[in-house]
């Protein structure tokens, strides 16, 4: 009889996920904490989490949703606005927050109350620098003349090169990455700079979205991109390089929310995220890249420990659900009714 195929890799962690609150804490911190040990957690509630208290409260309701048996630490991030100053930054490093978010205002789901000029966060970025807390982005200009899918280069152009240069110690971490420019200034860059990719921008392009009809469930900001980016993600990702770690950017709408006529951005990739790197990874030829990217890069970009347990995926096809209850409400899981080849064991 065939033996199974299994790979065992170190117990990975999630650098970019959105867990929501409320009712939707059980379904979504379930999720995580089934495929990671760790995530950042992004702070863009309404309304976000902006210091040190918000950040030690919201971490606290997560805690409370975290499944018995179930070990998952949540890293807090608070959310920069026009008012953040250098002592609400001192104040959450001192509460143990490990990053910052920049979302430029209007930027993407929940950033209503981002930045809106990059200049009015320089004093808590100097702060930043100063004790070692790092800033993640939301890497898209919002001006109504730039063509959504130039919006992630021009904020490389025009903002990011310039905050990279003007805090040379800076650790700075480009999120959810979807163009080759993103992956040529990351990979360039001075040190200290790195990027998070997602799945479903390894997976997908926007032929994929936009090809016999829309597909809202694709619909995530940055927008999916044409497939010549898509293929410098994946060498990006599958290259070795540590400056490129996992972040699945899963955020959950309602479907209400995603199959509408004015449908909101987000891809839910929590349910299945590791199958879904497994899957890019294995068609790259490269599974044995997988665990440096999805185990290693991040703690050691974030200066933390490697986890030291174990997880495994076992080569059994397998069809993705066709929708997820959360609260009251229906959630689909990115890659709904498809079939992935890879699955993650429960832990034992
Ligand atoms: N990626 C998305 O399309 N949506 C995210 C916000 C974000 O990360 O930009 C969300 O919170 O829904
Ligand atoms: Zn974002
Ligand atoms: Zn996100």
């Amino acid at each position: 009889m065939e033996t199974e195929q299994k790979i065992t890799l170190r117990a990975p962690d999630d650098w970019h996920i959105h867990l929501r609150d409320g009712d939707a804490l059980p379904r979504t911190v379930g999720d995580a904490a089934r495929q990671f040990r760790r995530a950042i957690i992004m702070p863009n509630l309404v309304p976000p989490v902006t210091n040190a208290q918000g950040a030690q409260a919201y971490k606290a309701r997560i805690q409370d949703s975290i499944p018995e048996g179930t070990q998952f630490e949540p890293l807090m991030v608070i959310y920069l606005t026009d008012n953040t100053t250098p002592e609400i930054v001192r104040e959450a490093h001192a509460a143990g927050v490990v990053a910052a978010k920049l979302y430029p205002a209007g930027a993407t789901t929940n950033s209503d109350s981002g930045v809106t000029d990059i200049k009015n966060i320089y004093p808590a970025l100097a702060e930043m620098q100063e004790c070692g807390m790092k800033l993640l982005l939301h890497g898209e200009v919002t001006t109504s003349d730039i063509d959504i899918f130039d919006r992630e280069r021009i904020f490389i152009e025009t903002i990011l090169g310039r905050v990279v240069d003007d805090f040379p110690t800076l650790k700075v971490v480009l999120e959810h990455i979807t163009t080759a420019q993103a992956a040529e200034f990351v990979a360039s860059a001075r040190e200290g700079v790195a990027a998070t990719i997602t799945a479903h921008h390894l997976l997908y392009n926007r032929n994929h979205m936009l090809v016999g009809g829309i597909r809202p469930h694709y619909y995530c900001l940055p927008i999916l991109k044409r497939g010549d980016h898509q293929s410098a993600l994946i060498d990006a990702a599958t290259s070795g390089n540590p400056r490129f770690f996992l972040g699945t950017d899963s955020a959950p709408h309602i479907q209400g929310k995603k199959e509408s006529a004015c449908g909101c951005a987000g891809c839910y990739t929590a349910y299945t995220a590791l199958e879904l790197y497994a899957e890019v990874f294995e068609r790259a030829g490269k599974l044995d890249r997988l665990q440096s990217f999805a185990s290693e890069f991040g703690p050691d970009f974030y200066g933390l420990p490697r986890n030291t347990g174990t997880v495994t995926l076992v080569k059994s096809p397998w069809t993705v659900p066709a929708g997820l209850p959360m609260g009251e409400e229906a959630l689909i899981p990115l890659a709904a009714g498809e079939t992935l080849n890879w699955r993650l064991q429960a832990a034992e």
